[in-house]
């Protein structure tokens, strides 16, 4: 049993939180918005007001915070707080600068680090059964594996620092694509007078079928659990998704990687969300897909 701080108690590191403590460990949790520290608390994480009061005694802290920026605030923070040979875990989704700069800041106060994303999303995290994706030691990843092991079901260790972020940055510019090729794949079967029924039962055991379709069908009816058939609450939210496709932008034009479809789904989130989109799910792109085929 260890004594986790867990840093950021939103839609995802609430739930994940709460795993940790139903693996019989003692966490201790602190987020900005009360709202959360409750909702994590009902969960059997102990609410800290304060960051300093969440890391005391900790032998682990795990973040689950939006971006980059709040990362790396925080870990400079924590790394003046707890003691060398702490071990320090970051499973949010950033840019692969941020997320060496952060072990970078790690190392420097002889603390042990990874960085850990994740996929599966909410409903990933409340069942326990995230993919996580490392980058970190050998040493780090040893460390956190059985931790992970009790938040996820797929544990990979990718390579050295960022190497976490660098392939969860190419998994969700796939997803962000694969939810675009399918919503555009509806829109045209409406069109042809398909039923939505039909065309996944032959596009979901077909070299059609991928996840966007089967778990997350952008469509109501044949995915019950798909935010399609609940008003497209998310979920995962397009704003993310925005930022997802927008980190893999800026790792394909630092690295010189020629990714088309993938600037080409970037200009379209990017167009849903400034359309007032964002807090909606990612996958109820299909309307504006469809609005596209409109005559003006
Ligand atoms: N939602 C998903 O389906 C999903 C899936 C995979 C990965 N992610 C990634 O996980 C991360 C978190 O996503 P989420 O959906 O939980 O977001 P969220 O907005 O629900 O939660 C983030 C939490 O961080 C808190 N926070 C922000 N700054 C803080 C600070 N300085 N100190 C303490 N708490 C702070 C916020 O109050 C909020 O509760 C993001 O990087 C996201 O891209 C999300």
């Amino acid at each position: 049993m260890k004594q986790i701080a867990f840093i950021g108690l939103g839609n995802m590191g609430g739930p994940m939180a709460g795993n940790l403590a139903k693996a019989g460990h003692r966490v201790t949790g602190f987020d900005l918005s009360q709202a959360s520290l409750d909702a994590a608390a009902k969960a059997g994480v102990t609410a800290a007001g304060t960051l300093r009061d969440a890391v005391k005694d900790a032998e682990v802290v795990i973040t689950m915070l939006p971006k980059g920026e709040h990362v790396i605030a925080v870990w400079r923070e924590l790394c003046g707080l707890v003691p060398a040979g702490t071990l320090l875990i970051d499973c949010s989704t950033v840019d692969v600068e941020s997320a060496r700069s952060a072990h970078a800041l790690a190392e420097a106060a002889g603390c042990a680090s990874l960085d850990a994303p994740v996929s599966g999303g909410t409903g990933g995290a409340a069942a326990g059964t995230l993919t996580f994706m490392a980058g970190g030691t050998e040493a780090a990843f040893g460390r956190a594996r059985p931790l992970l092991e009790a938040m996820g079901k797929r544990i990979v260790h990718c390579g050295g620092n960022g190497a976490g972020q660098a392939a969860k940055i190419c998994n969700n510019m796939i997803l962000g694509i694969s939810m675009i090729a399918v919503g555009e794949a509806f829109a045209l079967g409406e069109k042809l007078g398909l039923s939505h029924q039909a065309l996944f039962d032959v596009a979901s055991t077909s070299s059609g079928q991928c996840w966007s379709l089967t778990s997350y069908c952008p469509v109501p009816g044949p995915v019950p659990a798909s935010p399609a058939n609940n008003g497209y609450k998310p979920g995962f939210a397009a704003s993310l998704m925005l930022k997802d496709l927008l980190l893999s932008q800026e790792a394909a034009a630092a690295s010189g990687a020629s990714t088309p479809l993938g600037a080409a789904a970037t200009g379209l989130y990017a167009a849903f969300d400034k359309d007032g989109n964002g807090g909606r799910d990612f996958s109820a792109i299909i309307e504006m897909l469809r609005r596209e085929g409109e005559p003006d």
